[in-house]
């Protein structure tokens, strides 16, 4: 069964990471401008067609391309992370979405009721599916 122009398959896996950030561009008083962390929760999709395995992509292939990534982020203050100067969820979210291959969206949860996501729509989809 072969995807067509109508039809994709995507594969979603969700990863975590704690981090540090300060947001240098709220106003004076706003809480977030300060200091503080949070826990934060990914989704990650991936795109692409149906290989040989009947897989998208190998579950343990997205944690080995996610796991340089994820490290330059846990347990490190984000400002500190090049591309993270401003580091909103939003930013956060575009900043994963641009370094993963074939990605179709990237969910960053902030809180557990907080996210914003970055997602591949018609033509602006990334990388050539397998
Ligand atoms: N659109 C966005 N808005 C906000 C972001 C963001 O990245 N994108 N970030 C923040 C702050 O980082 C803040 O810490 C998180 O928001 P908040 O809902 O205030 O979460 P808290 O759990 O820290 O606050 P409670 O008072 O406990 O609800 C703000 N906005």
């Amino acid at each position: 069964m072969n995807d067509d122009d109508a039809v994709i398959t995507l594969i979603g896996r969700t990863y975590s990471f704690e981090s540090a950030h300060r947001l240098p561009h709220l106003p004076d008083g706003h809480k977030c401008k300060n200091l503080h962390g949070h826990n934060y929760r990914m989704e990650v999709v991936m795109r692409g067609g149906v290989d040989a395995r009947g897989f998208v992509r190998d579950f343990a292939e997205m944690d080995a391309e996610l796991e340089p990534l994820l490290k330059r982020v846990d347990h490190r203050l984000l400002n500190d992370v090049d591309g993270l100067e401003n580091p909103t969820a939003e930013i956060i979210a575009r900043w994963f979405f641009d370094r993963i291959s074939n990605c179709a969206s990237v969910r960053i949860y902030e809180t557990a009721d907080c996210w914003a996501e970055v997602a591949a729509y018609g033509g602006s989809l990334k990388g050539t599916p397998s």
